[in-house]
């Protein structure tokens, strides 16, 4: 794992910014795997600046999400839809139909989620995946003990990813227990990995990364038997 330190959350988001935009130039129908949470909104904003400037385009780019809240349609502004385009598809030249997130709002899940593991093999999966991480090792919302082996599922959420996610929504009753996700093993497809990683409440998430375990109880760790990751990682993020 290749791992590269910065000084803040505003370091962090443009260093990310610049991997991608280099990528997406080089590669112009690049395949890209994104996330939400609060970690990548700095990101999606320098992509959009950056847009807007100097006119990278993302007219060939393909987008395919993590993961997506069950129950939620795409016009909730909690969904990840919602998410998606308000910080970052809105604001730049991508095709809508270029960019692929799970639905959380049908009616037969298991078939969705098997259509969405085709729909990425299809496409010849993701060239650079986004990722974040949850501060109990969660990646896209492969809670612990999710098998490395996983494709796209229906996941119960962790009480502390619930609890985390909360600050989004109203009210505790209001946030999903449930959601779709991309699996481990759809993951470690991506012939390519940055992870991005900011705040303290992410340093022992970051210390159990990094000590090289790799096991279930910890899903972020099977990132070290990946062969291509970058992470960028402020100093609050590593400080131990
Ligand atoms: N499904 C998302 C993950 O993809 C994200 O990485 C994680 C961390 O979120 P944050 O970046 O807000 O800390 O939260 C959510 O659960």
């Amino acid at each position: 794992m290749n791992i590269i330190t910065v000084k803040d959350y505003a370091e962090m988001s443009q260093k990310a910014a610049a991997y991608i935009i280099e990528k997406v130039r080089q590669t112009p129908s690049l395949r890209l795997g994104l996330a939400t949470g609060g970690t990548p909104v700095g990101t999606y904003q320098n992509l959009i600046n950056d847009h807007q400037k100097n006119n990278t385009t993302y007219r060939d780019v393909l987008t395919f999400n993590l993961d997506e809240y069950i129950g939620l349609t795409g016009d909730n502004k909690n969904s990840y839809r919602f998410f998606m385009d308000d910080n970052l598809f809105n604001h730049i030249d991508i095709k809508k139909n270029n960019t692929f997130i799970p639905r959380g709002d049908g009616e037969n899940f298991e078939t969705e989620c098997r259509e969405y593991e085709d729909l990425l093999a299809k496409h010849g999966g993701v060239d650079l995946q986004i990722l974040g991480i949850g501060s109990n090792g969660h990646i896209g919302f492969n809670e612990p003990g999710t098998s490395f082996e996983s494709k796209t599922h229906v996941v119960n959420l962790a009480p502390s990813t619930i609890e985390a996610n909360a600050r989004f929504f109203n009210s505790m009753e209001e946030v999903p227990t449930q959601a779709i996700t991309m699996g481990i093993s759809s993951i470690m497809k991506s012939k390519e990995i940055l992870l991005l990683v900011s705040g303290e409440s992410k340093r022992d998430a970051m210390k159990k990364l990094l000590n090289g375990e790799v096991t279930e109880s910890f899903p972020a760790s099977i990132l070290n038997n990946h062969p291509s990751v970058t992470i960028i990682a402020d100093q609050a993020a590593l400080s131990d």
